[in-house]
């Protein structure tokens, strides 16, 4: 690890991610740490993968102001720039009794206030007519044509590869350990060693108000909130148009159903405040309030064809209900930016933009890099292209022709791909978070050894210290008998 950084941000979801890439635009060197040993294994992991339109936080919050922000730069910009899917599908706030309407011109006007175009509420059939299989009870519905989906997976590790092209160095299983406030600079202590930096940026997700204890700060405590999930086959045959929410209540937006941009159904999450930061277990009692909640807005889904389970938790202060962004007082070059719990991921540029603008008064002037490109291409998608492509790329590099995980048609050319990136994949679950083997019917039970393969030959480590997230989950022991052919005999074999 280097020892000396401008500018060091602590965490690797997506918040860090956003950060970095938007401070590697300056003349800057900027550092990114993250503990675990791939990026997107917090809050960024398992959550409902919306940019929400901007209706639902209050004006007078940062939520309300970001999350529009944040919405209208992955229109202008982002969808541009990156490589990662996003899709416009607009949302849907369903009110099926009469005593709900007045929340829905609640939400339409705060939604206007916050600058949220196109919203209105739509009833009897022009409901139908944006969503054909919703419940034959509502009455109204707001609609809010600018809210979107996009996989979060691919949107972090772009942001990453981004920044690092621009220069900025991302050190992985480099945990922090300690902070030492020298003034002037902060010595951080992480498990790859020490780096002192003039600006330390705390994007540390369910971890944030641990890292601003090193430094002293007290003001906030992160109560992680859990979200239960179901993921539904892409065969399901479930159709699902747009994001469909029920009318909101004061803690929570409510038991969402939305189609997934690789066209999966997702559904949740339940709100649970609960203790541990590490708790990401399914509860029955949570999954059984996800499935009812979804069947109040689809009545046609069922357990049928779910093909997982997850749990997410959402990094809340709860004192505020809000996002904490700022230059600390107390500790002058830490910045905070903490509570990002749902809109983050639609706020995120937004975020990211205003952490820009707090560097900039810090540091009294930030100066462009004239070399900075916004362009970053991940790994071909060989399931989404066409038969001439598909031929075309196994001409070039016969591993597109080899064909790893079936159920999603992921090739052994794009696995490679996401190991070799600037900010490559180590773990069997950053592969399949970034390129999808395992994300199918099968769940990875046809393919998961061979990317334990994969990962063995390419990062020249034997199969037996390949894990699946981290030190903790080693997939293999040690070998129980000899292979019954040797690498000769099979190619004769073949
Ligand atoms: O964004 C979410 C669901 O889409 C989660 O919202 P809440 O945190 O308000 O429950």
């Amino acid at each position: 690890m280097k020892d000396k950084t401008d500018i060091l941000i602590i965490g690797g979801g997506v918040t860090g991610c956003f950060a970095a890439r938007e401070l590697s635009r300056y003349d800057l060197d900027i550092t990114l740490v993250e503990k675990e040993p791939s990026l997107c294994t917090g809050t960024t992991k398992a959550n409902t993968a919306l940019i929400h339109a901007g209706f639902n936080a209050d004006p007078d919050k940062l939520k309300g102001r970001l999350n529009m922000r944040g919405n209208q730069l992955y229109h202008e910009r982002i969808q541009h720039e990156l490589d990662v899917p996003i899709e416009w599908l607009g949302a849907l706030v369903v009110a099926k009794e009469e005593e709900k309407l007045p929340k829905l011109e609640e939400l339409l006007e705060k939604g206007q206030e916050n600058g949220v175009p196109d919203l209105e509420i739509v009833k009897g059939d022009d409901i139908y007519d944006l969503e054909p299989h919703l419940a034959d009870d509502a009455i109204a519905a707001l609609h809010a044509p600018t809210a979107g989906i996009v996989n979060p997976f691919e949107l972090t590790v772009a942001l990453a590869n981004n920044a690092a092209m621009n220069g900025a160095d991302v050190y992985l299983e480099a945990g922090v350990e300690d902070i030492e406030d020298k003034g002037e600079t902060k010595l951080v202590k992480t498990a790859k060693g020490d780096i002192e930096a003039d600006i330390v940026i705390n994007a540390a997700g369910l971890y944030a108000d641990k890292i601003a204890n090193m430094v002293g700060i007290d003001k906030f405590e992160i109560t992680p909130r859990r979200g239960e999930y179901y993921l539904y086959d892409k065969q399901a045959d479930i159709d699902v148009q747009t994001t469909v929410f029920p009318v909101p209540t004061k803690i929570t937006k409510g038991i969402v159903v939305t189609p997934t941009d690789e066209g999966n159904v997702l559904i949740g999450p339940n709100a649970e405040v609960i203790e541990s930061v590490e708790n990401k277990s399914t509860t029955r009692e949570g999954l059984d309030e996800v499935l009812n909640g979804a069947q109040k807005t689809i009545p046609e889904l069922s357990k049928r064809n779910v093909i997982r389970e997850f749990a997410g938790l959402r990094p809340a202060i709860t004192e505020t209900g809000d996002f904490l962004i700022e230059a600390s007082d107390e500790v002058p070059g830490f910045i905070n930016v903490a509570g990002i719990q749902s809109p983050g991921l639609a706020s995120a540029p937004a975020i990211a933009e205003k952490v820009v603008g707090i560097v900039e008064e810090e540091i009294g002037g930030l100066k462009e890099d004239p070399d900075f490109d916004p362009n970053y291409e991940g790994p071909p998608k060989f399931r989404h292209m066409s038969h001439e492509e598909q031929a075309k790329l196994v001409e070039e590099d016969e591993n597109y022709g080899q064909i790893i995980c079936r159920c999603e048609s992921v090739t052994k050319g794009e696995i490679l791909e996401a190991i070799r990136e600037p900010v490559g994949a180590r773990t069997v679950n950053d592969i399949k978070r970034r390129v999808r083997p395992g994300s199918g019917r099968c769940q990875g039970g046809f393919c998961e050894p061979k990317v334990v393969n994969i990962l063995s030959e390419e990062l020249g480590i034997p199969e037996n210290e390949v894990v699946l997230e981290s030190e903790e989950s080693k997939l293999l022991r040690e070998r129980t008998k000899e292979p019954l052919l040797n690498e000769e005999e099979v190619s004769d074999n073949e």
